[in-house]
């Protein structure tokens, strides 16, 4: 840190490069100038913490520095909170007033519980309702607020994919968007509180079949949902597949999603840029330049990254390049795009369920790549024995928890 702001006591505001909260908590922060940022080619990055580093946050070019992160309120209790809004309904099973229609949850309502991890896009924490001792849920804050076309297309995805309408039990429920003093989004999510499965491989290794057939099957049933909403996911990976102790597992994380069909008195579909995503799970055909796709290859693309994901669960790392190596987006590019597709070794002692279950989903041409209610009716998931499997699952989950 070239410099360094200290405040113990709330006094004003601290006025450091932008705007901060009042209810900003004890804080350092300071630019990190490398000479790549110096040159313009990297964001400023600031540094905040409250006894120890909390956030590291990145300030748009050119603009004001974003206010500190919303869950460091819940360190100061009893401040003025800011008064965000809910766009869904609090969750009744939260205690809130259901009756009372001008009741909004607010962000001030939830109570700090523990730091759950940081990603890219957002900060995310544990909450319960303050004062109660009801369940706890998972706050997801972002570093920014979005008032881009994409950042709404991102709400219009949360209540389509995991907010409005019947849930999904394949789904991470999303109980309700509230705003930091910022406009940033803070999603309130149903709590996984076994991690993701990227960490269960990291913790034991590859999945045994009748887990991982459980597995398959969860995600199909969550893609077949989120397809049947509009909504194609697009970044299908073991880093995004949640765990709870009571065993389930569910399809998280709707950063990059993309909406297919649009109800504006009739469905409409629409093609929607599919050159997002993690590079190691991408089609072939995401990686052409501005690739778009309709419906029918957005949910093709899903059905990639799953047979990827499967494929990684079963080996224990990466299919596409060995494991030792950490490939850039180039090697990458062209060992999708101009090798052969990723398969369970012919040394591997696996069924041929699970290899066919693999290949139906890796075909490099999306148009005879399976579709998800094939996948649902492949032997692989349909005449998985469901009662081993999910013992079998369960049993994972609490081994690596
Ligand atoms: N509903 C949830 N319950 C429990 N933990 C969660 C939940 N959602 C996210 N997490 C955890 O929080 C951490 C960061 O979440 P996540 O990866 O979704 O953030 P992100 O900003 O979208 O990351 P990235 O963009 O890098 O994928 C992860 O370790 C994840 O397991």
């Amino acid at each position: 840190l070239r410099s360094l702001l200290l405040s113990p006591t709330l006094g004003p505001p601290l006025a450091v490069a932008g705007r901060w909260s009042p209810w900003t908590p004890v804080l350092a922060c300071g630019p990190l100038k490398t000479e790549q940022e110096r040159a313009g080619r990297v964001r400023p990055s600031y540094s905040c913490f409250w006894k120890k580093p909390l956030a590291r946050v990145r300030m748009a070019p050119g603009g004001t520095m974003p206010p500190c992160a919303p869950h460091l309120m819940f360190r100061r209790p009893g401040l003025a909170a800011p008064a965000p809004h809910a766009v869904v309904p609090p969750p009744a099973a939260a205690g809130m007033d259901k009756e009372d229609g001008e009741r909004r949850l607010r962000l001030s309502d939830l109570e700090w519980l523990a730091d759950l991890g940081e990603g890219a896009s957002g900060v995310v924490t544990k909450v319960r309702l303050r004062g109660t001792a009801g369940p706890a849920f998972a706050l997801k804050v972002a570093h920014y607020p979005d008032d881009t076309d994409a950042g709404r297309e991102q709400d219009e995805v949360l209540r389509r994919a995991c907010g409005a309408g019947p849930p999904s039990p394949y789904v991470v429920r999303c109980h309700a968007v509230l705003r930091g003093e910022g406009g940033e989004p803070a999603c309130l999510l149903e709590l996984m509180d076994a991690g993701s499965l990227h960490d269960v491989l990291r913790r034991r290794g590859g999945l045994p079949e009748p887990a991982l057939a459980e597995v398959a099957a969860r995600c199909a049933l969550g893609l077949a949902h989120l397809h049947a909403r509009g909504v194609a996911h697009l970044d299908l990976k073991p880093d995004n597949l949640l765990a709870s102790a009571r065993g389930d597992v569910k399809i998280a994380d709707f950063g990059v999603s993309r909406i297919f069909s649009r109800a504006d008195g009739h469905q409409r579909s629409t093609r929607v840029s599919v050159a997002v995503g993690t590079t190691a799970y991408m089609s072939p055909e995401r990686f052409a330049p501005n690739a778009q796709a309709g419906p029918r290859g957005a949910c093709a693309a899903d059905v990639w990254s799953l047979g990827v994901t499967v494929l990684e669960l079963f080996l224990g790392h990466r299919p596409v390049l060995p494991a030792e190596r950490t490939p850039s987006w180039k090697m990458l590019k062209e060992a999708i795009c101009y090798g052969d597709p990723p398969s369970v070794p012919d040394s591997a002692s696996a069924s041929a369920e699970l290899r066919g279950f693999v290949a139906a989903c890796v075909q490099k041409d999306p148009r005879r790549r399976a579709t998800v209610p094939q996948l649902l009716a492949h032997p692989f998931v349909a005449r998985r024995d469901v009662e081993a499997s999910r013992r079998a699952l369960l049993e994972i989950i609490v081994e690596t928890i």
